[in-house]
């Protein structure tokens, strides 16, 4: 695992590998760690994995696994062989889905930190009352992050909004990972529950997954660098 002191993720959605590997060479592996998630994963698979790791970041991978539990533990023991520092899962998988999960991560040599998605942070109330019933969000966002707490999982990802409520109710060392995050006056493109970083990290998260507001900004690495100053 790297020396990062900075609690910031970068998500690296690119559809290109030479403008990804241009913005990774601007990072610092003791600066930020680094999130692949569906895009970068389908298109370079476990070499792009491979190479991140060997430029000394770790690496979220972020394929969000929803699928029967034997299906999904297979994955996460791919997952867990690419030495990858975190994978993650959907809650509404499902507690056994999220216990096979939790065991199969545990065979790895270097066990990745299992977190479970909640409910998206592009989700607003119509969306969400589109998909459950009604429109508590904050209230499905705690069962499922209790349902993913007593199945082992390590934490979740949700939005900085909910974090409150969670840091009051789950155990400590839960971890809490939020998307959804924009620094303030940037383009909340098509996220819904946001937050700026020192709001979140007030709220008591553990690491704000950022993408577009560093990967498209016209200095990306000072503005991580901007970023990491205001949660000091
Ligand atoms: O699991 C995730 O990382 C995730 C969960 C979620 O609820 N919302 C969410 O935005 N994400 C991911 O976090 C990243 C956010 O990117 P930006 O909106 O560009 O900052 C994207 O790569 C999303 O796939």
């Amino acid at each position: 695992m790297s020396n990062c002191t900075s609690s910031v993720i970068v998500a690296l959605d690119f559809d290109n590998i030479d403008s990804a590997k241009l913005l990774v060479k601007q990072l610092s592996p003791e600066h930020c760690r680094l999130k692949v998630g569906k895009e970068m994963f389908t298109m370079f698979g476990p070499d792009w994995v491979k190479y991140l790791n060997g430029q000394g970041f770790d690496i979220f991978l972020d394929l969000k696994f929803h699928d029967i539990p034997s299906t999904v533990a297979k994955a996460v023991k791919a997952a867990g062989q690419m030495g990858v520092w975190m994978v993650n899962v959907h809650a509404s998988g499902g507690k056994d889905m999220i216990e096979a999960a939790k065991e199969a991560a545990l065979k790895s040599n270097r066990p990745p930190l299992l977190t479970a998605v909640t409910v998206l942070t592009s989700m607003d109330e119509r969306q969400f009352s589109e998909v459950y019933d009604g429109s508590d969000i904050t209230g499905k966002v705690l069962s499922l992050a209790s349902l993913a707490q007593h199945a082992g999982a390590d934490g979740v990802v949700c939005s900085a909004i909910e974090a409150n409520i969670l840091r009051s109710r789950l155990s400590k060392d839960f971890r809490l990972v939020t998307p959804g995050i924009r620094p303030m006056g940037s383009s909340k493109d098509d996220q819904n529950r946001i937050m700026t970083p020192a709001q979140a990290m007030s709220a008591g998260v553990d690491y704000l997954v950022i993408g577009r507001p560093i990967t498209k900004a016209l200095e990306p690495a000072l503005t991580l660098a901007e970023i990491n100053a205001s949660i000091k």
